[in-house]
């Protein structure tokens, strides 16, 4: 299953031609910091010298986890339903960050519990929310494999749409409990310290949280280098199909844009199946959840922004966008030093 996809290598030496075409540009030579890496970052995923990440594709994945049955989100599972028709009618946080950066947004159900409808819903849910990971394996195997087979063929639509960089999102109750223990096993570090809030648990919700998890990854063990083991075991489905989207993303160079503690575990599971696709991924944002900063560690990324937020959805990511945006900017639109007949550094 590791050759699930093939990843092209970057580009490096069309990032090495812009690095150079950088020092031409009317600035102090590296002035412009991490959007002039950020630059080059994007030359070698797309191939190109002047890379267009506009417009961005947003897909939020929407499931359901078995595992709310043991009381670990402040909210009902019902609210994944009911947030469904929310992105529908175009009220979540991430709707109105969406049309702000001029985003091709899509919602797709993927294995949301109850039956949801509403124009303009890709349905394809592969099951009616995981099953509760403390008393059994989260989904079947085949079940992750259709998971993960939705995430890349509503990512290959949205690329075909004429999406130039891809963000994901999710929406699914329970599910900072089934990325911190994805997480858990994948790093070796105990849970208590990866743990964290997730929609607003207080202190005592969250030491049950943890003996959730630890109970289950003891009951379940699943094989930390399995990205389908993991999956798996501990779910979910719409994280399952945010790394199929990564992954398709990556194999099509197109720049994937990760968001909070969710997405970011998502990347790892991604980067399980092959290691070059963090190639492709620049990190959105930190979010507040503990678990975020040890999951950016292990993808390797830095994130461009720290709004304190611990919302999901994408939103992190779409509001790093216009970041991303201006590194290409810069090197389209900027004038060279003698073009501008500016002069360059002075020789002594
Ligand atoms: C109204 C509402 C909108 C949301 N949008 C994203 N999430 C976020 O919170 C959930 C994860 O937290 P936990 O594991 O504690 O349930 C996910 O749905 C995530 O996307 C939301 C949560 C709520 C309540
Ligand atoms: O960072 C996230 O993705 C996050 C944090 C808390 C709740 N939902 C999502």
């Amino acid at each position: 299953m590791k050759q699930l996809v093939e990843i092209p290598l970057l580009a490096k030496d069309i990032g090495r031609e812009v690095s150079a075409y950088l020092n031409t540009l009317t600035k102090p030579i590296g002035s412009l910091g991490r959007l002039e890496t950020l630059a080059v970052e994007l030359a070698e995923m797309t191939g190109s010298r002047f890379p267009v990440v506009a417009p961005p594709g947003v897909l939020v994945f929407a499931a359901d986890h078995g595992v709310t049955e043991e009381g670990v989100s402040a909210y009902p599972k019902e609210v994944t339903a009911q947030m469904v028709l929310n992105f529908l009618s175009g009220g979540a946080a991430m709707n109105v960050f969406s049309r702000q950066i001029g985003a091709l947004f899509e919602i797709v159900d993927v294995g949301v519990a109850e039956a949801v409808d509403g124009e303009g819903l890709i349905a394809r849910n592969v099951r009616a929310g995981t099953r509760n990971f403390c008393q059994e394996d989260a989904m079947a195997e085949e079940e992750v494999i259709q998971a993960l087979n939705v995430g890349k063929e509503e990512a290959a639509k949205m690329i075909e749409n004429g999406a130039k960089c891809l963000i994901v999102g999710e929406m699914g109750i329970g599910n900072t409990t089934s990325a911190s223990a994805l997480l858990s096993v994948i790093t070796g570090k105990n849970v208590k310290e990866l743990i964290g809030p997730g929609t607003g648990l207080n202190s005592d919700q969250m030491t049950k949280k943890q003996s959730v998890i630890e109970r289950a990854i003891e009951a379940r063990k699943p094989d930390q280098n399995d990205p389908l083991d993991l999956l798996k075991k501990l779910g979910g489905l719409e994280i399952a199909a945010m790394a199929g989207a990564m992954l398709e993303a990556a194999r099509n160079r197109i720049p994937i844009i990760v968001d909070g503690f969710i997405c970011t575990v998502a990347a790892l599971i991604a980067n399980q199946f092959d290691n070059r696709a963090s190639d492709y991924m620049i990190a959105g944002h930190h979010s507040t959840e503990p678990g975020h900063k040890t999951a950016l560690e292990e993808l390797g990324k830095q994130p461009l922004l720290d709004l304190e937020m611990r919302l999901g959805e994408g939103t992190g990511a779409a509001l790093a966008f216009p970041i991303v945006e201006a590194a290409t900017n810069m090197l389209c639109e900027m004038a060279t030093f003698s073009e501008a007949g500016v002069s360059g550094k002075s020789e002594r």
